[in-house]
């Protein structure tokens, strides 16, 4: 089985595969350039798996996911879960003092996670983007980082990896941080978990509407879950992208689309003139 992931080895995305139940012992990890990139393999059809982040529990939600999965993968679906606990290290190419590093690296996702740290340790220095955690302790340790010195925000196993020097531990605000991720896979793969007995299962779909002209549109779409008794875990909205003002509603509810509560549910959104798709039905982490 080819199994997505967001590269260069050594993010977290990668330890999170590792760390999976359900990655198979013989599995071959296809690294991606992009959370984007990652879940457009699925929907190509290059991987048939892929593991996603998409929520962390100091930056929240990771847009380039939902926003992959609403607009450009229709034929993907969430097929299980994985939380993984996320210790971040800064790191350099050689030991630094902190007073002189002038460029801290990462994944935005990783920047937002670290911000209390940046500022408190690392007040003047500019806190730029890269594709990934371990694409930046790369660049770093390969000294193409811009205005050096720079250091980088990831995995001590990028480190090693890229041969950088881990300058701290576990500079995460929180330090009970933790990210979700996704498995994804083609509509009507083969889902070995489909037929797993118990367990705590979840189902996620992504609805958007025009409103009926009346206030309370949305609390009405939702009131189909409360009135059946269907618990919403998560609910975040994301532009439409066709018009300020509109938006999807990404919804992720406690149990699987096979229990008529649910089904019910989603089914009446319809009634309030929303659009809804399924995004899957999956074993809670
Ligand atoms: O850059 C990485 O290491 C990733 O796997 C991406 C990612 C994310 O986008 O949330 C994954 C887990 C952490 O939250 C930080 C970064």
């Amino acid at each position: 089985m080819r199994i997505g992931f967001l590269g260069p080895a050594g993010t977290f995305s990668h330890a999170a595969v590792h760390a999976s139940p359900r990655t198979p012992a013989d599995a071959e990890l296809v690294p991606a350039g992009t959370v984007h990139a990652t879940v457009l393999a699925v929907q190509s059809g290059t991987v048939e798996r892929a593991l996603v982040p998409i929520e962390n529990a100091l930056e929240g939600a990771v847009n380039a996911t939902l926003d992959a999965l609403a607009f450009d993968a229709p034929d993907v679906r969430m097929v299980g879960e994985e939380v993984l606990a996320v210790r971040h290290c800064l790191v350099a190419a050689q030991d630094v003092p902190l007073a002189a590093i002038r460029t801290v690296l990462s994944h935005p996702q990783a920047n937002g996670q670290c911000q209390d740290f940046l500022r408190r340790e690392l007040p003047s220095a500019a806190v730029l983007p890269a594709a990934s955690t371990a694409e930046a302790i790369r660049l770093v340790a390969a000294g193409e980082a811009p205005d050096p010195p720079a250091a980088a925000i990831g995995t001590a196993l990028a480190a090693e990896l890229y041969g950088a020097v881990v300058l701290r531990e576990g500079v995460e605000d929180d330090a009970s941080n933790v990210t979700r991720f996704v498995w994804l896979a083609r509509d009507g793969a083969v889902d070995d978990a489909a037929d797993a007995p118990g367990g705590r299962w979840k189902t996620s779909v992504v609805f958007s509407g025009d409103g009926d002209g009346r206030p309370g549109w949305l609390v009405r779409c939702l009131s189909e879950f409360a009135f059946r008794g269907v618990n919403l875990t998560k609910i975040e909205s994301r532009p439409a992208r066709h018009r300020l003002g509109h938006y999807l509603f990404h919804l992720d509810m406690d149990g699987s689309i096979a229990d008529p509560r649910v089904a019910e549910a989603v089914a009446a959104l319809e009634i309030h003139g929303a659009s809804t798709r399924v995004l899957g039905s999956y074993l809670a982490a």
